[in-house]
């Protein structure tokens, strides 16, 4: 640990972040001088049923048959249709986040780090060849200006399989925002922040709860994962479903003290736990297991911030936290006119990125964006990361118009979006279907749908309201004022 810049800092927490980060920057310094957006394919494998931890719910046969070979189709033949190809003129694949250094640093030898592999974690075998890198770390490298992962990534799999069913050593509370939620670390050093589940999927939220009141849900950040991809934008890390041990892959293993010492039995004899957080970390709020099995999204781990830094940026439609007061975008119709003059939405894609980040927000009725973030080293000109959607799929009975608000108010649209969206409205390629059919893959779905159908019904209704906002502008405003033609060479 000779070049570790966090070696002053003690215990084996710090340690371990130490020991994460600098393997990091090995491999990513090692790298640096061949790597290029290609990653070496692995197999690539269909759904199939993931191993769960727990012992007490088993799984109930292929995922896939659930959903129906039809739906697989429609989604299989979305995913191959000509609007989740195409490269805009702002290729994909023109710059990659980690391609930073270029050359090798004599004192970050392999072995250095090799003696440095802990009790519990897997040796490090890793070298300058992709194909001996594990799956987050193919992740880490794929990222590109434009997107997360690509369209058909290879690894894409890997990781999802990474997320679902690798060895944990390693559960701390992530601290920061609203509500509990722990950062995991596996064997081969990946991470994945993981957060529990707390309500059933069928609960809708109380109408009398104001959005920063509801509670998050582990199977909206699961189903925002799916969502986001279906709708081409693949702009949110990775999220699967897994069921924890709460006593074996956290209680045991945890050196987070404070976390520990909020674990109880429960009356019926459930492993329960509630942590430290500013809403809901109570023993009122606790979390469960079943009695020991709890379920809970595990999203994959951005690069770290100390070699990705990223930049929160508040989002011009946010909501007040007041009951009572009205913000400016809500009194103003023409509050979008001063925001197309505001850097950084006066000029290149970020307006149109926010009019994305809002039709994904209405569909899945996510009020709770106050903030988004980018990756700094990309300038202005980068996609917005659609991270924390825990608050969306709370309702299926209701919409939220007031989600739409700035493409109501911008009447400005992609046109690769606009075009995806009418794919999915039409019944070949059906968003509820496209969606029941992606979901399925999920290991939780084998304990049950991640959506409900009324859920998944919902998205087809609110995908007919965005398509009649767009029409409607289209008849008041001329055609290229409203579209934004990201890709002049399609003609489809
Ligand atoms: N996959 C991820 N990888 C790395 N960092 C992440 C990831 N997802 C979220 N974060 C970071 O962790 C912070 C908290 O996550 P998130 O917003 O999902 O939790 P939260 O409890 O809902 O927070 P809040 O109450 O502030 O909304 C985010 O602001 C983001 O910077
Ligand atoms: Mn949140």
């Amino acid at each position: 640990m000779r070049a570790c810049r966090c070696r002053r800092l003690k215990g084996v927490c710090a340690l371990m972040m130490c020991v994460t980060l600098a393997l990091h920057m090995l491999v990513i310094i090692l790298v640096m001088s061949m790597f290029t957006s290609t990653c070496e394919p692995v197999q690539r494998h269909r759904a199939r049923p993931h191993n769960l931890t727990s012992a007490n719910l088993t799984h109930t046969g292929s995922t896939s048959s659930r959903a129906g070979a039809a739906d697989l189709a429609r989604l299989e033949a979305l995913f191959s249709h000509t609007l989740y190809t195409l490269h805009g003129p702002s290729s994909p694949d023109d710059d990659t986040l980690l391609r930073v250094r270029s050359q090798v640093n004599e004192e970050h030898n392999a072995e250095q780090w090799l003696s440095n592999s802990k009790e519990g974690y897997d040796p490090i075998l890793w070298n300058s060849s992709t194909e001996t890198h594990p799956p987050w770390l193919r992740f880490h490298l794929g990222i590109s200006r434009w997107q997360l992962y690509s369209h058909r990534d290879t690894n894409l799999p890997a990781l999802q399989e990474q997320l679902s069913t690798h060895r944990i050593v390693s559960a701390v509370q992530k601290t920061g925002g609203t509500q509990l939620k722990l950062v995991i670390t596996f064997s081969n050093y990946g991470q994945a922040l993981f957060k529990p589940m707390k309500q059933q999927r069928n609960d809708e939220t109380n109408v009398n709860l104001y959005y920063f009141s509801d509670f998050e849900r582990h199977n909206a950040e699961i189903a925002a994962f799916h969502l986001d991809r279906i709708l081409g934008f693949r702009r949110m890390p990775p999220v699967v479903g897994r069921l924890i041990d709460v006593i074996k892959e956290v209680k045991d293993i945890t050196t987070d003290h404070k976390l520990a010492r909020t674990f109880f039995n429960s009356p019926v004899g459930n492993s329960c736990f509630y942590g430290q957080c500013s809403y809901y970390c109570s023993t009122e709020h606790a979390v469960c297991g079943r009695p020991r099995a709890l379920e809970g999204s595990l999203a994959a781990m951005l690069p770290d911030l100390s070699i990705a830094p990223r930049r929160s940026w508040r989002n011009p439609w946010r909501r007040s936290y007041s009951r009572s007061k009205l913000t400016l975008w809500e009194k103003t119709p023409t509050y979008c006119d001063a925001v197309k003059k505001t850097p950084p939405y006066d000029r290149g894609t970020r307006l149109v990125d926010l009019i994305d980040m809002t039709i994904l927000d209405f569909l899945q009725s996510n009020m709770d964006r106050h903030h988004y973030e980018t990756f700094e080293m990309f300038g202005n000109n980068t996609f917005l990361l659609h991270l924390d959607n825990g608050r969306a799929f709370g309702r299926h009975s209701k919409d939220e118009p007031s989600i739409l608000t700035p493409l109501v108010q911008c009447c400005r649209i992609r046109r690769s979006t606009l075009l995806r969206l009418r794919l999915l409205a039409s019944p070949q390629y059906r968003l509820s279907d496209v969606m029941r059919a992606s979901l399925a893959q999920d290991p939780l779905a084998a304990v049950a749908p991640l959506l409900t159908e009324p859920h998944l019904s919902a998205l087809d209704r609110r995908l007919g309201t965005v398509l009649q906002i767009v029409q409607r502008c289209l008849l008041q405003h001329q055609h290229h004022h409203v579209i934004y033609d990201d890709i002049p060479d399609y003609s489809g």
